[in-house]
């Protein structure tokens, strides 16, 4: 949301207010040059380049490389200033150098951007330990979750176990080929300031992360509530995908509001349950809340992915690769997480939808049984739901609690890292 005194405009003024910086600009790189990756690389970029006292202009884009053509995609970024495959047709600031090189991108990195499909992360976060400088800070703008060893996990929390870096997140209503044409939208960055804070001036901080990524044309709203922006950002591809399946089978828009209804509520449900830290009211007040949930059932790739699904009676993954050309429906992958971890919780049954686009999804149940498979389920926890009441008392357990009893029971991390 605009703060006080700025426009909802689309014009080239910069509402935000000038950082004065004590110390060397702050030199960014994004991990990630995909559909949403390159997108945010090139908001980053125009930032850089018109606040040099500020940031260094150049910025990173670390590339996971291919051939595209006879070319490698890296050096089609460098020379035509187009992601070709992932963004086609955006010209890119020339300040945005793309980098196959993952420790290279990093090297003098002071605040990484992760923009990857979430079921990689774990492999690059192993590639960048002993390689980030100690006081790097992060965002990380992935939708989805980690489920391991540790339970399941925000990825920003992830980022921070593991390379020992302070990370927030970026999340909002935001499909990438709209941001991309510098279509108004509106995003959320939530950010901590961690126990090492260095000071105004010094460090990252709200201002900052506000003059990095706020254009005319994506206003962004800086708040502290991480685990809610996440938990909204990763549950409402869940909720897209059985959105997509009501549409694809012709059900129409009531349907489609009604699946929004109740993934909402099980959004929620599952953020108070697990993450009792994130607020309630950034489900509804902030652009990765609900208008996340709206932009994403209306045009994103997860509801196209269930729609095609419903169309043609193909699998998610079929589909996937038919219909996104190397893009990613990080729904298909995180609906399974959530299942893993609602079955360890013994919890299934309290999260009907969510189950149920898990069972469609990967047990081949029929998306027409979706209404009773909600409704049944519905009943259980309409009388369970005061979650005020000792119905909770699974959350007197911390979620490393309930993921080291799974360990002893499976032998193993639910899904690897
Ligand atoms: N696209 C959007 O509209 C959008 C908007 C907001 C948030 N997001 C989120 O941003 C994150 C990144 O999405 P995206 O749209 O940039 O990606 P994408 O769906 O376009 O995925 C393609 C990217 O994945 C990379 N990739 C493929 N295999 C890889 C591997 N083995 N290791 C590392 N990278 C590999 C490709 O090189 C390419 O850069 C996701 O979590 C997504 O949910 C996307
Ligand atoms: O295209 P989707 O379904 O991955 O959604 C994209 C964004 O997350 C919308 O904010």
């Amino acid at each position: 949301m605009p703060g006080k005194g700025e426009s909802h405009a689309h014009g080239d003024e910069q509402p935000v207010s000038v950082v004065a910086l004590h110390r060397h600009p702050f030199r960014v790189t994004v991990i990630g040059s995909g559909n949403w990756g390159t997108t945010i690389a090139k908001v980053v970029a125009e930032n850089t380049a018109q606040h040099p006292h500020l940031f260094c202009k150049q910025v990173s884009m670390w590339v996971f490389d291919e051939k595209v053509g006879d070319e490698m995609l890296t050096e089609i970024i460098n020379t035509k200033h187009q992601n070709v495959k992932y963004l086609p047709n955006i010209d890119l600031p020339t300040n945005l150098v793309a980098n196959p090189d993952l420790i290279d991108s990093v090297r003098d990195a002071d605040i990484l951007v992760f923009n990857i499909p979430h079921q990689f992360l774990g492999r690059i976060v192993d590639q960048l330990k002993g390689h980030v400088k100690p006081h790097v800070r992060a965002i990380s703008c992935l939708k989805g979750f980690e489920v391991g060893r540790k339970g399941v996990q925000l990825l920003s929390s992830y980022i921070t176990d593991e390379l020992g870096i302070q990370c927030g997140a970026l999340s909002g209503a935001n499909l990438a080929p709209e941001v991309a044409k510098e279509h108004w939208s509106e995003t959320t960055v939530a950010y901590q300031l961690p126990k090492d804070f260095r000071g105004e001036g010094y460090d990252v901080d709200h201002r900052v992360l506000k003059v990095l990524f706020h254009r005319p044309y994506f206003h962004v709203n800086v708040i502290d509530d991480v685990a809610g922006i996440s938990i909204a950002g990763a549950l409402k591809n869940v909720v897209a995908l059985g959105c997509g399946f009501v549409e694809g089978l012709g059900w129409g828009n009531n349907a489609a509001a009604a699946i929004q209804r109740v993934g909402l509520g099980e959004i929620i449900k599952f953020g108070r349950t697990f993450f009792p830290e994130c607020k309630v009211e950034t489900y509804y007040q902030e652009s990765a809340g609900v208008a996340d949930l709206i932009t994403t059932c209306s045009g994103g790739r997860n509801v196209k992915v269930a729609k095609m699904m419903a169309k043609t009676g193909k699998d998610a993954f079929e589909v996937e690769r038919d219909l996104l050309n190397g893009q990613s429906a990080q729904g298909i992958i995180t609906c399974k997480e959530v299942h893993e971890w609602l079955d360890t919780c013994e919890m299934t049954k309290e999260y009907p939808l969510f189950e149920a686009v898990y069972q469609i999804v990967y047990n081949g149940v029929p998306m027409k049984n979706l209404p009773d498979l909600i409704e049944e389920l519905d009943s259980f926890v309409t009388e369970d739901d005061d979650l005020s009441g000792s119905d909770l008392s699974r959350s007197d357990l911390s979620r490393s609690d309930i993921a080291d009893a799974a360990v002893v029971d499976n032998e193993g991390p639910l899904v690897d890292a």
